[in-house]
């Protein structure tokens, strides 16, 4: 890896910024979500945040955009902190599937009957299932204030229309939860557990927020600014590989040779890249290709990767 002046950052992420924003034209943004549908999908921005605390963005980097699938990551630190590996890797296995990320397969044909890994729909439910609080709202709240240490801004919340829409229209993760259930993979009520997951999935945030959570599993679960330690190493090291390996869906593989960072990405359009030891990375672009992840998005994460040699194989 080179070593990262700022200035010429700022000035090559302007110039990719420029050269990959008419990619968007070759996607469309998720409407299953039909609050999803009314993102521009010219919109691109990218923010970086190094371990230096330097930051660095370009493109449209005041757009709101909701979590989605990258809050998959937060939730698995979490369960992983709250109830420990033996019992999160009880309920969610540890390979990729290969399958879209709502598919019901594979949870039906595999025995036992328990999702593949946390990074697909029913394995983060699951997870999301695991997490402590005595309710719904008391679990939310955690899981708001946790994302709000991770990036260090006491003003995200959750965007309440992304979550009444995927609470309406969600009869695939409804179907998933239920499948779950039967099989003891889940316990509890199950419309508490898709409630705190569809608010998980609507947390608002910007490019500046996924750089800085980014850059916080980059820097081993460490705060990149004070050193404090949010998450054990050993927590964001598990994050960062099921990044690796399903991070993004059943393009991963692909991902990974092409572009080579930790990343996960959701159908907000957004994608968040851990560097190690070097940065957290936000992106912003919500055309999405046929497998759920931003064109634009992908496109630029292979181009920065390419110039500055980010890649950690
Ligand atoms: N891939 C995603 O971002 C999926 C998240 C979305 N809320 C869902 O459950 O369908």
């Amino acid at each position: 890896m080179e070593t990262i002046s700022v200035s010429r950052l700022q000035h090559e992420l302007e110039e990719l910024l420029h050269e990959h924003r008419p990619d968007g034209q070759e996607g469309q943004v998720a409407e299953y979500i039909p609050a999803l549908k009314q993102a521009n999908p010219t919109h691109l921005a990218a923010s970086i945040c190094l371990l230096a605390g330097e930051q660095v963005q370009a493109g449209d980097v005041d757009i709101r955009f909701t979590m989605q699938s990258m809050s998959k990551v937060i939730t698995l630190a979490m369960a992983l902190m709250d109830c420990g590996e033996a019992c999160v890797f009880e309920k969610v296995g540890m390979e990729p599937t290969g399958d879209p990320f709502n598919s019901i397969m594979k949870l039906e044909i595999m025995r036992p009957n328990k999702p593949l890994n946390p990074m697909i729909n029913a394995g983060a439910i699951a997870v999301t299932s695991l997490l402590h609080g005595s309710g719904t709202e008391e679990k939310v709240e955690r899981i708001l204030s946790f994302v709000r240490r991770l990036a260090r801004n006491p003003a995200i919340g959750f965007n309440e229309d992304v979550y009444r829409s995927e609470q309406e229209t969600a009869d695939l993760n409804r179907a998933l939860a239920y499948f779950m259930k039967q099989y003891e993979v889940i316990e509890g009520d199950v419309e508490d557990v898709l409630d705190v997951y569809f608010k998980q999935c609507a947390i608002e945030v910007n490019c500046w927020d996924v750089a800085r959570i980014g850059a916080v599993f980059a820097n081993r679960g460490r705060d990149p600014e004070t050193g404090e330690v949010i998450m054990p190493e050993h927590v964001a090291k598990i994050c960062k590989t099921f990044m690796v390996t399903c991070g993004m869906y059943n393009a991963s593989g692909e991902f990974a040779i092409r572009v080579g960072i930790p990343a996960k990405s959701g159908v907000s359009g957004g994608i968040m890249g851990v560097v190690p030891h070097c940065m957290g990375i936000g992106i912003y672009s919500p055309a999405l290709d046929e497998k759920g992840n931003s064109v634009a998005g992908v496109r630029l994460l292979q181009s920065l990767s390419a110039r500055w040699g980010l890649s950690i194989f």
